[in-house]
């Protein structure tokens, strides 16, 4: 294999098998996927396509049963590559542990080695990129579940990771809670952390510079946004629709303007792109 600086993460001819009680349960097969330095990653599939067990493999909560997860080209696990790789996961209750707000994002810094004046500086920052600077000092068990879900992601931006893993963290959340984190992963993201996220909602792949698609535990599309949306295959169908799901509004309108043989200037994502998509030279 030749090493690539510009590859993150490399999942080769990976592989994850599940004991149960049924005997084995093949949950990812042959994977081959590179999250790629400074990029947005998303992943989209159906309930129980295998999404949550890429993530986590990426993550290293899960060790491949055959395959490789590399980070950045070394031999090493990611957890052991010298950078942890936090998740923020969908339910946030079973991963919290600290009293307050304040002393469950600063908890995660503890064992990294920092000097109490850098671990504050670390808390307040993130405590203030989420939003959350004025439940500093409120109970974790007091608080909403999208308010948790936002101190979930205070506490991996906290470590200032080189790749954030978000496993549809915006599930819970209300469509103010729910802006103000994907605004902050997207800040994040610009100022250079590399970003994966995992979502069903549609609208979020707009976001994204490529979008990874998973069907019954197979990588089945990997390409741009806009080809998951609008390139057909041979039989008809673009990746989206293949998967089941309906696309967003904008590309909806936009495919049935081109049904109608009304010319388009973009193919849009958004309804912004759609606005600019229709307006005459
Ligand atoms: N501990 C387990 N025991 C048995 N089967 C499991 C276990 N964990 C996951 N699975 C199965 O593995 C498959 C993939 O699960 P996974 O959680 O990765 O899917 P997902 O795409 O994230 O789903 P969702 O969108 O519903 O969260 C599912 O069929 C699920 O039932």
């Amino acid at each position: 294999m030749i090493s690539d600086p510009f590859v993150l993460l490399r999942m080769e001819n990976l592989t994850y098998t599940l004991p149960t009680a049924d005997g084995n349960r093949l949950l990812l097969e042959d994977i081959n996927l590179s999250v790629r330095q400074g990029e947005w990653l998303a992943i989209a599939g159906t309930n129980g396509s295998g999404k949550s067990t890429l993530v986590r493999t990426m993550a290293g909560l899960y060790k491949p049963t055959s395959g490789t997860v590399r980070f950045r080209d070394t031999d090493a696990a990611p957890e052991l590559a010298g950078s942890t790789i936090p998740l923020v996961f969908q339910n946030p209750d079973t991963h919290l542990l600290g009293e307050t707000v304040y002393e469950e994002v600063r908890f995660g810094l503890e064992y990294m080695g920092l000097s109490d004046a850098e671990m504050d500086a670390r808390t307040e920052e993130a405590l203030q990129d989420t939003g959350l600077l004025p439940l500093a000092r409120r109970r974790v068990d007091s608080l909403s579940g999208g308010q948790k879900q936002l101190v979930a992601a205070a506490g991996c931006l906290a470590l200032r990771p080189p790749l954030l893993l978000f496993d549809e963290a915006t599930s819970m959340l209300d469509p103010l809670s729910r802006e103000a984190l994907l605004e902050t992963a997207r800040r994040k993201h610009r100022e250079g952390t590399t970003v994966v996220w995992v979502t069903q909602l549609l609208d979020e792949l707009s976001y994204a510079d490529r979008v990874a698609a998973v069907d019954g535990g197979r990588l089945v599309f990997c390409g741009t946004p806009g080809a998951f949306f609008y390139e057909r295959s041979a039989a008809g169908g673009t990746p989206c629709e293949s998967l089941g799901f309906e696309p967003p509004y904008a590309v909806r309108v936009a495919q049935e303007l081109q049904r109608l043989g009304l010319p388009l200037q973009r193919l849009p994502l958004t309804v912004e792109e759609l606005a600019e998509a229709v307006a005459p030279c």
